[in-house]
């Protein structure tokens, strides 16, 4: 006899490893967490050991893979999804890394960057990728580990090293070594990636200065990556769905549709508009993404991200020790009726699209002497509606015709943050039931290739709201909320900023 079928959907974060269960009504049946540890060594690097990952993954799948057995679970298929461009560079014959992982955070390349597009090779770049010239993306990262790791590159092109985002380096050690590949959406993410011709661009890799020999192969996201190693998991299972985070959560959230966006606030918050099978170019900075790839036709999105969303309320709890836990901004944003002028641009670590400003720092505006903890608390969660407005205000520049939100995530359970967010917006905001929307996008891909699901159609069919947040400011308020922050973005930014 055989279980009720799930999907094993790995999601391997910046800060933590996830395993969930998910069975063909998209319910989770099992979850487990842990976390890692951030190595900071130098101001503005930040790195993770791949071997602390390795291991995480590896628990979180076992406890749930237990929970799967002991609950007559079968599960018939596993999906990855992953942080982004984060890099990593391993040994073919060991599957040993030659050094620890360098996070998408890691800015140590800031100057490469900066060497780059003083000689003029941004547009060429831009144009290949959909990227912006800068340290996030993998591309610096792997030249950095060419030229400051012993021996490197002269195994690189001896064809020796393998190099992946997390997603690869994961497939490569569930299969044993077997499978050296990657989707089309973290790809894209390395800005080594031609997103027209959807294959590793050569003179970017010449530009790079990175062997051809080091690359992945670029698979569909929903695709036969192979099986997990019997010595694993007592028995192999079929890896059938890969995707960076923020396009899994895209189709977590059924956004299939040119138009439909979605939001996800975490610590950071990433905004992707669906804008189908058309590459749209920004004017604005914003980043031109591979949103999915299904049998060998790629849709694409525009993406913004906002590097201090729930960081901010993190900050007001660690920093600065105004509230206890996230929680409480609730009460203390609605106990005041508006932010009685006080802004908090939270440029902690430079501010992302639109602005691109690496060099900013953040500050805080409009203090009078009744100015409180409320204040302080409203203006840290009205700051991430108004980055996301600034976002969405570029994707409409570019042509994007976003139609309503949908969003997940932390911050998401609080109700009003969500109905500020829709007045600001002007547009309706919605909040799905399955609230693991990242892990759930995973499955879904999983569960296309594995048969579970028959089409994107069902899986959409299956998308629930738990509640809408119809737009209910009027437009007085909303220009006078989004003209102060204007302003106290104009009085952060910086003359050296990336623009
Ligand atoms: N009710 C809330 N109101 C505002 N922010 C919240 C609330 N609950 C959690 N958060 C914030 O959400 C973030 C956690 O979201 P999560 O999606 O788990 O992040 P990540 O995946 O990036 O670690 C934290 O930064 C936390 O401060
Ligand atoms: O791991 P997260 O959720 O912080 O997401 C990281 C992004 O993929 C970085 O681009």
């Amino acid at each position: 006899m055989t279980g009720t079928p799930c999907i094993l959907a790995i999601d391997q974060g910046t800060t933590s490893s996830r395993a969930i269960l998910f069975d063909g009504e998209g319910t989770i049946r099992g979850l487990a967490q842990r976390e890692f540890t951030q190595h900071y060594p130098e101001a503005g690097w930040v790195e993770h050991d791949p071997e602390e990952i390795w291991e995480t993954v590896v628990a979180v799948c076992r406890e749930v893979l237990e929970k799967a057995e002991a609950d007559d679970l079968e599960v018939i298929a596993v999906g990855v999804t992953n942080q982004r461009e984060t890099t990593l560079v391993w040994d073919r014959e060991t599957g040993k890394p030659v050094h620890n992982a360098i996070v998408w955070q890691d800015r140590r390349t800031a100057e490469y960057c900066r060497t780059l597009r003083e000689a003029g090779h941004e547009a060429m770049v831009t144009e290949r990728t959909g990227l912006v010239l800068d340290p996030y993306f993998s591309a610096t990262k792997v030249n950095w580990l060419m030229e400051n790791v012993d021996g490197v590159r002269a195994r690189a092109q001896a064809g020796k090293l393998a190099f992946g985002t997390i997603d690869s380096f994961l497939l490569w050690r569930l299969t044993g070594g077997k499978v050296h590949a990657t989707d089309a959406t973290n790809a894209c993410r390395t800005c080594l990636f031609n997103i027209e011709r959807q294959d590793w661009d050569e003179e970017l890799l010449s530009l790079f200065d990175i062997p051809a020999a080091l690359m992945p192969h670029v698979r569909d996201s929903a695709a036969d990556f192979g099986n997990t190693e019997k010595a694993l998991f007592g028995r192999e299972i079929p890896i059938c769905g890969v995707a960076g985070d923020q396009q899994a959560a895209l189709i977590g959230q059924a956004c299939f549709s040119p138009g439909m966006v979605k939001s996800t606030f975490g610590t950071g918050c990433f905004v992707v508009l669906n804008t189908g099978e058309h590459i749209v170019r920004s004017r604005n900075k914003l980043l031109t993404t591979v949103a999915y790839r299904l049998d060998g036709k790629a849709f694409y999105a525009l993406e913004g991200s906002i590097f201090a969303a729930g960081t901010t309320v993190q900050w007001l709890r660690d920093g600065l020790g105004i509230i206890k836990s996230a929680s409480e901004t609730e009460a203390l944003a609605s106990s005041i009726d508006s932010n009685n002028g006080v802004y908090i641009v939270p440029a902690f670590a430079g501010l992302g699209a639109p602005w691109w400003d690496a060099q900013a720092r953040g500050a805080v505006f409009g203090l009078t002497r009744g100015a409180g903890k409320a204040e302080m608390v409203r203006a840290a969660l009205e700051s991430t509606v108004y980055q996301l407005s600034d976002l969405v205000g570029a994707m409409v520049a570019d042509g994007g015709m976003p139609e309503a939100m949908r969003v997940d995530g932390g911050m998401v359970a609080n109700d009003w943050m969500m109905q500020f967010l829709a007045g600001i917006l002007d547009m309706r905001t919605d909040r799905p039931v399955i609230a693991e929307t990242t892990a759930f996008g995973a499955a879904c891909l999983a569960g296309l290739q594995a048969g579970l699901y028959n089409s994107l159609e069902d899986i959409a069919g299956r998308w629930q709201l738990d509640r809408s947040f119809q737009p209910a400011m009027d437009a007085p308020t909303r220009k006078r909320n989004l003209d102060g922050w204007r302003d106290a973005v104009s009085r952060t930014l910086t003359e050296g900023r990336n623009t």
